[in-house]
Order: C-alpha cells, then structure tokens, then sequence
C-alpha cells in the first residue's frame, strides 16, 4: 500500500491563531523522512489552500461556518480522491473541525468505515449545546445519523448530510467532556474509554474491546482521528486545549501499534498540533516529536525493530 500525506493547514473551527502551521511543524520535525524509513512508497501531496471567506458572520454563536464547511467540502474531495487512487491517506492538521471533511470524504469510498476517536474531548456538541459555538468540538456531531434531529442547518454545509452511525464509533482518551456531550453519548450508547477507564482496564483490554466492538462482526476500513491533545499535556504541550492526566506516551504508541496490526488503517488524521503556543522552541519540538511518533507507529514504525 502506498501513503499520501495532505496538509490541512486549517484553523477556523477554534479561535486560538496559529494551529494553522501544524502541518509545517509535524513536516520540519521529519515526518517523511521517517515514514521512508518505513517499506512502501509515501507521497507527500503538500497543503491544502483554503480560501478564507470575506462574509462569514457567526451562526447561532458558531464562528466562520462558512469558511470551515467550504475547507470540509475541499478537504472532502481531496480525502475521496487519495482514498479512491488506493492511498493510505494521512491529513495534517490544522483544528479538529476538519475531521468533518475528512471522514465524509472518506466515507464516500469506504461507507462500512469504522471511526476512532483519540481525544481528550468527544467534539460531539451540536451547535445548541456547545459552550463556546467551536466547531472543532461539534465535528462527531456532524457526521452521526441519529443526531440529524439535533443539528440546525449552518451554512457552509448543505453540500453533506449525516453518515455515520453510533455504533461505528469508539472514543480513547477523555477526560474533559461537556455536560451536552456527556447526555448525548449515553442516549446513543457511544463506546468510550476515558482516562479513568484506561486506568482501570489497562491500554491493552481497552483496545481488545474496542477491536472487538468495531470488528467482530466484519472487518472493515478505520478511520484513525488521533487529536494530539489526547496525550499528556507533558508530551505534547503545543496544542489549544489540554488537559492534565493524559496518554503516556506507551499508551499512546500501544494504541498505534495495535492499530497497525489490523491491517486495516486507511485514513488517518493528526491535529491540533499549535506551533504558536508553546512555551519554547523545545515544547514545539517535543509537541511535533510526539505527532511524528504517533503516524509513524500507526504506519508500520516498530519498537522491536
Ligand atoms: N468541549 C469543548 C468545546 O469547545 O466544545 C470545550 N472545551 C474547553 C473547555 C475549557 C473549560 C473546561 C471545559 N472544557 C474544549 C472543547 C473542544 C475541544 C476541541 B478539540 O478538537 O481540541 O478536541
Ligand atoms: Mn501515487
Ligand atoms: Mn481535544
Ligand atoms: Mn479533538
């Protein structure tokens, strides 16, 4: 199998400046590089070039609606036609709000995907629930059928509709989760570990019982959403939004490295990686470091050599 990496140079699904030169930092600390390394052609497609749209005013308190479904549609096409060629397809990012495009893109060729969600946050708010209207914590929201009863039309997104299931989705990783999310995830029964949950089960039962959930039954394409703020905020401190009492970087890796095992990875996404908010040249390195660990890993990289 052949690896195309695509940049999504992407930050208007948040409000902090910067997430936008995460595909430049994740690139400057070796990706490539290291992914040649690994026994199959990587394509480095570059970035993606959004348009920033002059009108875009807020709705019902969610910024730049338009420009963030506009990049999602871009994104989309871009994610459909690699995964169409027979890449697998890694984005950079750029905020979380552009798994909408991402995943919706990747649906279009594979429609039986299955979606894990590594995050410290479920970004499952609808725009009625969400605290700050962020649609970087609305993404999930948008993709699940059973939530279309909940979700206004936002302009900006009338060119998809709701395509995912419930079922087909599990969280690794919260531990910050809006009281909204909170109801929404146990109406629809969603599979979750939470930090407490690793804790108590252990990284390894946790991912024998999310395979067996989202695999038993079939074996099918996943679709990896890895957002960098789900490890601790000691490995990856350059992100918009962390929380304390994150993945050690073994579980981190654990979580990868099971998934390379599959055999089934097919799209992945690395985001929230801000160069902009580190405290040091050195927090943007460890932070970019940690991002190039974690794709290298769910691409093949082995610790046993
Ligand atoms: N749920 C959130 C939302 O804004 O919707 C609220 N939260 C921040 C808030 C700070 C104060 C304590 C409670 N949490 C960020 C999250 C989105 C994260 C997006 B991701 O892509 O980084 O996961
Ligand atoms: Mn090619
Ligand atoms: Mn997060
Ligand atoms: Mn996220």
């Amino acid at each position: 199998r052949s690896v195309v990496v695509l940049g999504a140079p992407f930050s208007k699904g948040q409000k902090r400046r910067g997430v936008e030169r995460g595909p430049k930092a994740i690139r400057d600390a070796g990706l490539i590089e290291r992914l040649s390394n690994l026994d199959y052609p990587v394509h480095d497609l570059g970035d993606l070039s959004f348009q920033h749209l002059e009108k875009d005013d807020p709705y019902m308190h969610v910024p730049f609606p338009r420009t963030v479904g506009r990049a999602n549609k871009l994104l989309s096409s871009a994610v459909s036609n690699a995964v169409g060629a027979g890449h697998t397809t890694i984005v950079l990012g750029g905020d979380h709000s552009l798994a909408i495009g991402s995943v919706e893109g990747h649906a279009q060729q594979c429609p039986d995907l299955c979606l894990i969600w590594v995050d410290a946050h479920a970004d499952i708010n609808t725009p009625l629930t969400s605290p700050s209207g962020n649609l970087h914590g609305q993404s999930v929201a948008f993709m699940l059928k059973e939530l279309q009863n909940k979700m206004p039309e936002l302009p900006g997104f009338s060119w998809m509709k709701p395509f995912h299931s419930a079922k087909d989705l599990v969280y690794i990783g919260l531990r910050d989760v809006d009281p909204g999310e909170y109801d929404i995830l146990k109406d629809l029964g969603v599979q979750y570990f939470t930090m407490r949950d690793i804790d108590r089960l252990g990284i390894q039962r946790v991912m024998e019982v999310t395979f067996d959930h989202l695999l038993s039954r079939k074996q099918r394409p996943i679709h990896l959403s890895f957002d960098i703020d789900a490890m601790d905020p000691s490995l990856a401190p350059a992100t918009g939004t962390p929380v304390n009492g994150g993945l050690t970087y073994r579980e981190g890796i654990w979580i990868t490295e099971e998934i390379h095992n599959t055999g089934l990875l097919s799209v992945m996404d690395l985001v929230e990686v801000n160069p902009a908010l580190g405290a040091s040249r050195e927090a943007v390195e460890i932070t970019a470091s940690m991002a190039v660990d974690v794709i290298a890993s769910s691409l093949g990289q082995t610790r046993e050599g």
